[in-house]
C-alpha cells in the first residue's frame, strides 16, 4: 500500500516532460494483433499498469510481446487462442479492444466483460452492434462474450447511437481485414483515434476520415508490423497546465500539443491564465486572480471528461461560483466527497457541480477514487494548507508515469511511501488493487516477458 503525502503552497516553475498517450498506446498494442508478418514496435509508450495489463492479455492469446525503455514489441505472427481471460480484462476496460482485432484476423474471440473505473456503467452494446453489422454472431454468457463469422468479416455501414471512442477503434480494427467497405458513421473524433488509423495505415490498412464524424475504412488481406511513435498524452499535459495554473506558476509543459487541448486551453484563457503554444509544448503562466467560468464535458473536439476533476480542484481557487455539467459518464464525480473533506464547498444536481469559489483549503486524508479523480486531489493538495495524504495510488498508476517525481522537478512538495500496514488492512488494500501492482512474487512469474522498471512496481 503506498499514498502520496503533498504538501501545499508551493507556487510551481520550469519544464515538465509529457509521456505517450495511454488512451493511444493501448488501442494501438490491440491493433498489433493485427500484424500476421513482422514485429510491431511502438515507441514512445508509457511504463504504465495499464500497459502491462494490456500486455498481458496480448501474452495470454500467444503474442510475444517485450517492453524496454518506453518501447514495447509485440510479435503476434503466431497466436495460441482466441480467448482473453477474466484475468487480466477485468482489471481495465480498453482490454475489451482486442475483440475487434481477434475477430478479424482469426474469425472468433472470447473476451471476458470488462472492468475499469467505475466512473458509470459503460456499456458495449455499439462495439457488439458494429460487429454484428460486420457479420459476427454474438453470444454472451458466464461473463464472457463471444463472436464468431463464418470466413472474412464483411464490410458494412455502421452507425454509432454515440459517439464511442472505444467502439470507433474496435470496430476500425475488425473493418481493417474485413472483404470489402466500412463506414462508420457519428465516429468519435478523438486524436486517439486519429493515431490508431495512422497505425493501422502503415501498416498496410486503408483508413479515411479519422478525426472526422465519417470513417471509411477498405478491408485488406494482410497487415504487417511496423515501428510507430505514440501521440504525447492530452490528458496528462493538461493534468501539468492545471497545476501551473493552481499554484500561480510559470510551467513549460514539453510536448503537450495545443492543437489537442483546445477546450482545456480556452477555458484556462476565459478564467485569466495566459497559455503560450511553443513549437513542442504549451507555457502555462498563472499571474492573476483566477475568474470562474462553466464547463459541460463532451466527446472531442468538446471539453474532455478526462479533465473535469482536475478543472474542478482549478475552479475551487476562482473567484465566484462555476458550474461543471458532466454529460459523457452519469457517475463522475465521486471527487467531490474528498474534496469535501479539504473544506471545499461543492453541491451536486442532477448532472451539474455547482462549485463555490475562493476555497480555504485545508490538507486531508483522501481517497482517489478513480485514475483522474486521484489526480485532481494532489492538484488540491498542491495548495491546500497543511498535508494532504491521497490513498488508492493503484487508480494513479493506470495513467500517470512518475507523477510526484515530475510535479517535484517543477519544486512541488510531494513525495510516495510505501505504508506499513496491519493484516487487516494488507488485506483490504490488496482486494482494491489491480493485479498488476500487487505484490512483487506475482511479477516475478515467467508468465509475462515485459521488463518492469524498477521505478514503476
Ligand atoms: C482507454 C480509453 O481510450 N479510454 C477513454 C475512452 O473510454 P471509452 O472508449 O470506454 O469511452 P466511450 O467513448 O466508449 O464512452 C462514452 C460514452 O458512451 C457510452 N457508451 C460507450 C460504448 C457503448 O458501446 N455504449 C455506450 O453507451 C459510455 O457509457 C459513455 O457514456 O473514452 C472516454 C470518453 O472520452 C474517456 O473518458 C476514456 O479515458
Ligand atoms: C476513464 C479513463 O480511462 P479508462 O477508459 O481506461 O477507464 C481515463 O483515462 O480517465
Amino acid at each position: 500500500m503506498s499514498k502520496f503525502i503533498v504538501r501545499g503552497g508551493k507556487r510551481l516553475t520550469g519544464s515538465v516532460k509529457v509521456s505517450g498517450a495511454k488512451n493511444s498506446v493501448l488501442p494501438i498494442i490491440a491493433a498489433s494483433l493485427l500484424a500476421e508478418e513482422g514485429e510491431s514496435v511502438i515507441v514512445d509508450a508509457p511504463p504504465l499498469d495499464d500497459v502491462i495489463t494490456i500486455s498481458k492479455v496480448l501474452e495470454s492469446l500467444g503474442a510475444g510481446v517485450t517492453y524496454q525503455n518506453d518501447i514495447i514489441q509485440v510479435d503476434a505472427r503466431n497466436l495460441s487462442t482466441s480467448e482473453a481471460p477474466y484475468e487480466w480484462v477485468r482489471k481495465m476496460r480498453a482490454s475489451f479492444l482486442v475483440m475487434g482485432p481477434l475477430l478479424s484476423r482469426l474469425g472468433r474471440a472470447r473476451i471476458s466483460l470488462p472492468g475499469g473505473c467505475a466512473i458509470g456503467t459503460r456499456p458495449i452494446d455499439q462495439h457488439l452492434k458494429g460487429f454484428e453489422a460486420l457479420g459476427a454472431e454474438i453470444s454472451l454468457g458466464q461473463g464472457y462474450i463471444e463472436a464468431k463469422s463464418t470466413g472474412r468479416l464483411r464490410g458494412a455501414k455502421i452507425y454509432l447511437d454515440v459517439a464511442s471512442v472505444g467502439a470507433t477503434e474496435n470496430i476500425m480494427m475488425a473493418a481493417a481485414l474485413a472483404e470489402g467497405v466500412t463506414t462508420i458513421e457519428n465516429a468519435a473524433k478523438e486524436p486517439e483515434i486519429v493515431d490508431l488509423a495512422n497505425y493501422l495505415n502503415s501498416m498496410g490498412a486503408v483508413v479515411r476520415g479519422a478525426g472526422t464524424g465519417m470513417i471509411r475504412i477498405e478491408g485488406v488481406e494482410r497487415l504487417h508490423g511496423v515501428r510507430h511513435h505514440v501521440i504525447p498524452d492530452r490528458v496528462e499535459a493538461g493534468t501539468y497546465m492545471v497545476a501551473a495554473a493552481i499554484t500561480g506558476g510559470d510551467v513549460y509543459v514539453e510536448g503537450a500539443i495545443a492543437d489537442h487541448l483546445g477546450p482545456v486551453i480556452a477555458k484556462m484563457e476565459e478564467m485569466g491564465v495566459t497559455i503560450i503554444p511553443g513549437d513542442n509544448g504549451v507555457r502555462v503562466i498563472s499571474d492573476k486572480p483566477l475568474k470562474a467560468v462553466d464547463v459541460k464535458t463532451l466527446p472531442y473536439p468538446g471539453f474532455p471528461t478526462d479533465m473535469q476533476s482536475q478543472m474542478m480542484a482549478l475552479l475551487l481557487r476562482s473567484e465566484g461560483t462555476s458550474v461543471i455539467t458532466e454529460t459523457v459518464f452519469e457517475n463522475r464525480f465521486m471527487h467531490v466527497d474528498e474534496f469535501q473533506l479539504m473544506n471545499a464547498e461543492i453541491k451536486i444536481e442532477g448532472r451539474s457541480a455547482i462549485i463555490t469559489g475562493d476555497a480555504r483549503l485545508v490538507g486531508a486524508k483522501v481517497c482517489a477514487t478513480d485514475l483522474r479523480a486521484g489526480a485532481a486531489l494532489i492538484l488540491a493538495g498542491l495548495v491546500a494548507e497543511g498535508t494532504t495524504e491521497v490513498s488508492g495510488t493503484h487508480h494513479i498508476d493506470r495513467g500517470y508515469v512518475h507523477l510526484a517525481e515530475k510535479l517535484s522537478g517543477l519544486g512541488a512538495d510531494i513525495w510516495r511511501v510505501s505504508l506499513e500496514e496491519s493484516p487487516a488492512e494488507a488485506a483490504a488494500e490488496e482486494k482494491l488493487k489491480p493485479e498488476t501492482s500487487k505484490g512483487a512474487t506475482e511479477e516475478a512469474k515467467p508468465l509475462f516477458k515485459v521488463q518492469v522498471q524498477p521505478s514503476w512496481v
